[in-house]
């Protein structure tokens, strides 16, 4: 049946937009589709909506559960006895209202690590979105724990038939000081064998590299380089701790950094080097990393406060202009999970938002990017569609107040335990 957009600003220009199936068809002036339901875009612009490279989805659950704290203390303190109580329904229950308050603020496409890889990939399927969801792998050194982590990635890897070509499948070792090294090169050997993405987290605390140093002598993007398992399909998260020599390390592997700006702030893991990334040749992308250390899962939010922090950082206002960050936030995203989305042209996947033109925060309007980056926010999305599907329309999902209902009852049940 199609959709056709009449009438929207795509780069200045107002224009129409035919989607068929899944894809953009056809982008031009003067469209006619027989059959195609026909939305109105007269005074709202059509721009691609959100990769989010870096979640724990389905820690909406415990969006302020425990505050202010340091990493380490904050994760095997109050984390992780935590997650260690839900089981898949919980996780379920979680990723829905992760994937609600993603729809609408824009984003359509997550690369997740949690729990429970069926209770996420339920709730991305239903919610109609897009995402790269890994089978999490910790053992803690611990022999018998890595042979059931390894069976259990085998088995949801053959267990992909379930799902739609929405979800893709990815292997997600959390981090080296939670994964042991014959494990790693586990992870890499069935991951080259197959395929698949790599998602963990690198070097996000000093402290993890001065334990690095003291186990192997190295700081932690030597030593994963020496153990063989930087690469192209290595996705890491945070990366903040790096010095030049591993910063060409990550160059030369063409590793996918995914800077979570928000979650390095509020846990004072450290600054992250951006220019130095960036002029080294490194990819780097956008992610909000989990709700308890964010905590939301807003991408507007997350390019303005990666904008920001770039030039306080690096004491210079031109570092990270605005269009660089929506392109961190979008294309940048697609290129590392390999999609074919991230960008408005025929022949990619229709993923895509339309932002009203008059709300307040968009005018007078004197260049788009920069206000969706520096003013915007949900309030300025209309419409999100995902796949070719409308998600939401006139500001509103379907099934939200039930979606919200299910998360409050969690949390009473949880508490009342
Ligand atoms: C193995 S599932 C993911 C695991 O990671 C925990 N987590 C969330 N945020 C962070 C972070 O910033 N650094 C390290 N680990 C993090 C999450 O609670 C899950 O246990
Ligand atoms: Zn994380």
């Amino acid at each position: 049946m199609g959709l056709l957009i009449k009438d929207v600003e795509l780069g200045g220009l107002e224009t129409d937009v035919l989607i068929e199936g899944n894809r953009f068809k056809r982008i031009g002036p003067n469209l006619d589709a027989d059959g195609a339901r026909v939305v109105a875009g007269r005074g709202k612009a059509i721009v691609p909506t959100f990769v989010n490279m870096h979640t724990h989805a389905s820690m909406a659950l415990l969006r302020g559960y425990a505050d202010d704290l340091e990493l380490h203390d904050w994760l095997t303190n109050y984390i992780w006895p935590l997650e260690a109580k839900m089981g898949e329904e919980d996780i379920y229950t979680g990723a829905r209202l992760a994937c609600l308050e993603m729809i609408k603020s824009g984003t359509t496409c997550f690369n997740d690590m949690y729990w429970h890889y069926h209770g996420v990939a339920r709730a991305v399927e239903e919610m109609g979105m897009r995402a790269m969801l890994s089978s999490v792998f910790i053992d803690f050194n611990d022999e018998a724990r890595a042979a059931t982590e390894r069976e259990q990635a085998a088995k949801l890897f053959e267990q992909q038939g379930r799902y739609s070509d929405r979800i893709g499948f990815t292997l997600g070792p959390h981090a080296i000081y939670t994964v042991s090294e014959e494990s790693l090169r586990w992870v890499k050997s069935f991951a080259d064998e197959h395929g698949l993405l790599i998602h963990i987290h690198v070097s996000e605390t000093e402290k993890e590299v001065v334990d690095c140093r003291a186990l192997h002598g190295l700081r932690p993007v030597q030593w994963l380089e020496k153990i063989g398992l930087l690469g192209a399909n290595v996705v890491a998260a945070h990366v903040i701790h790096v010095d030049d020599e591993e910063i060409g390390i990550l160059a030369r592997n063409q590793v996918k950094v995914v800077h979570n700006p928000a979650s390095n702030m509020k846990l004072a893991s450290g600054r992250f080097p951006y220019a130095r990334l960036r002029d080294a040749g490194v990819h780097v992308s956008l992610g909000t990393d989990g709700c308890s250390s964010n905590n939301n899962l807003c991408m507007l939010e997350e390019m303005k406060f990666a904008a920001l922090n770039a030039k306080l950082v690096h004491n210079d206002p031109t570092v990270l202009p605005a269009a660089e960050a929506f392109d961190m936030a979008t294309t940048r995203g697609a290129e590392a999970l390999g999609l074919d989305c991230g960008r408005i042209a025929e022949g990619l996947l229709a993923d895509c938002m339309l932002v009203d033109l008059d709300n307040p925060r968009l005018v007078p309007g004197y260049q788009l990017i920069d206000d969706l980056v520096y003013s915007a926010d949900s309030s300025c999305i209309d419409t999100v569609i995902c796949d070719g599907e409308i998600l939401m329309e006139n500001g509103r999902v379907e099934g939200e107040e039930e979606i919200v209902a299910d998360a409050k009852a969690y949390v009473s049940r949880f508490q009342s335990q």
